[in-house]
């Protein structure tokens, strides 16, 4: 297990680039199971996960060649059914959250598909049932009764139906749309996911051939195509990294531009962070965040305590809450961070706590912050970090922190940050990976 170990205190200053979006990247990846032409997609971010699915695409038969470090093209003109029956792939499968959006398209496409349940953080749970009711009305038969929770699906010719979503799942969505585009007829999904990554899937697949409407709504209306071509496909800049800048740029009063943010695609994150009292301003598609030693949350027009909470999008995405937190501490005012989705996101609060946070855990899903308006700044200690989000919040902590922290399991921030360490102490930041 890596350790980072940070010596807070320092303020940054410089540039810095979003890698590409982790969440889009695992849509986009199983979707080039759907063709047996090449897809190149480019920003791909070189980080754990991604990686993690790529092998699996690799090991199952794709052809993966690397043009360039964040460009790559894929052919799944060979595909290896056998080895969804391997242990390598339970495993693989088991490490990432992405993978099961392999089901779609191999169901769509072969008939048939094979899954281990998959992993991802261990915010809560984590049910699959959107993804597996909504393939079962396209016509697949699944079998979960097996007791190392592998689940198996076949199906003759995908045939399109009507379906309303008990959730907007993110992967659900993308699940059922990939297997969509290649079902026989019209596939209504209601309540569907609309995040720029369901949207960016979705004009891939119109790239590739694919009849897909609504993209942007919560109501897709697919009309199944017999095959699909290759295409190419940029990944958009990662949201959940560009909200985490701003946070780190606040925390640390630090002078930070945060480059090529395609601005009108991050829906409200920057305003989240504005009602926080950081000051930004949007300079063509960049965001510069001022040096600003304070700064004070805002209120509701009556006066009463912010509430951050998360929503399905076009609403807060629950990944960005962490952060928001963590910012909350240190400026002038209360905060209610509320987060919903989620029952186990929030315990990382106790190691805030411990550098000196005046938090309260109402419950699992909400906490009341106390800002300090940096009166009183954080001091470093030796934590671990629970999961993707929590471990960059608390980062951002140790930044901002009077001494020496050490961060362990970051294998977890890695999962989503590309070269982190590395970026960050090219903005002046004092981090050494143990
Ligand atoms: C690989 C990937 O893309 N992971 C993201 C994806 O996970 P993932 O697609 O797994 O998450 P889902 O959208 O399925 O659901 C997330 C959680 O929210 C709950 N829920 C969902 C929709 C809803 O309308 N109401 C509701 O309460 C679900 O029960 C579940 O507990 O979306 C989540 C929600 O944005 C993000 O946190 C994850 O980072
Ligand atoms: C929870 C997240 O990821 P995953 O769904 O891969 O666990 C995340 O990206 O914040």
């Amino acid at each position: 297990m890596a350790s980072f170990e940070v010596i807070g205190g320092n303020k940054l200053k410089g540039d810095i680039y979003p890698q590409g979006a982790k969440n889009e990247a695992l849509q986009i990846l199983c979707a080039v199971l759907l063709t047996p032409e090449p897809v190149t997609i480019s920003n791909v971010p070189d980080i754990r996960d991604v990686n993690k699915l790529i092998e699996l695409l690799r090991d199952l038969g794709v052809k993966v060649e690397r043009n360039a470090p964040d460009t790559y093209t894929f052919q799944a003109d060979d595909i290896n059914l056998d080895y969804l029956n391997s242990d390598q792939f339970v495993e693989q499968g088991r490490a990432i959250r992405g993978s099961v959006m392999i089901v779609g398209p191999l169901l769509a496409r072969f008939g048939e598909a094979k899954m281990p349940k998959p992993g991802g953080d261990k915010i809560g749970r984590r049910r699959l049932d959107t993804h597996f009711i909504g393939l079962e009305k396209l016509g697949a038969k699944f079998n979960y009764d097996t007791p190392d929770v592998f689940y198996s699906a076949k199906a003759d010719r995908l045939k399109g139906a009507y379906m309303l979503l008990d959730e907007a799942s993110v992967t659900g969505t993308a699940n059922i749309l990939m297997a969509a585009v290649l079902a026989e007829g019209t596939t209504t999904i209601y309540n569907a996911a609309c995040e720029p990554y369901v949207q960016q899937l979705s004009r891939m697949l119109n790239r590739m051939g694919a009849k897909v409407s609504g993209i942007g709504s919560n109501l897709l209306v697919i009309e199944g195509v017999e095959r699909l071509g290759g295409t190419e496909h940029r990944m958009l800049p990662d949201m959940i990294e560009i909200g985490s800048f701003i946070g780190m740029a606040a925390m640390t009063g630090s002078e930070i531009t945060i480059k090529d943010c395609q601005i009108p695609e991050l829906g409200l994150i920057p305003d989240t962070f504005q009602r926080l009292g950081i000051k930004m301003e949007f300079r063509g598609d960049d965001i510069f965040i001022p040096e600003q030693d304070r700064y004070e949350v805002d209120t509701y027009i009556d006066g009463s305590i912010l509430n951050i909470s998360d929503h399905t999008w076009p609403g807060l995405t629950p990944d960005l809450l962490s952060v928001a937190l963590v910012v909350a501490t240190q400026a002038k005012g209360t905060v209610l961070i509320h987060q919903k989705m989620f029952e186990s996101r929030l315990f990382f609060v106790d190691k805030l706590i411990d550098m000196g946070a005046q938090i309260i855990l109402c419950d699992p899903h909400r906490a009341t912050v106390i800002g300090q308006n940096k009166q009183i700044p954080l001091r470093g200690i030796r934590m671990t970090s629970p999961d993707i989000r929590a471990g960059v919040a608390l980062l951002i902590a140790a930044l901002s922190a009077e001494g020496t922290s050490i961060i362990d399991n970051v294998e977890q921030i890695d999962r989503g940050y590309q070269n982190i360490d590395g970026r960050l102490r090219a903005l002046g930041a004092q981090i050494r990976r143990l």
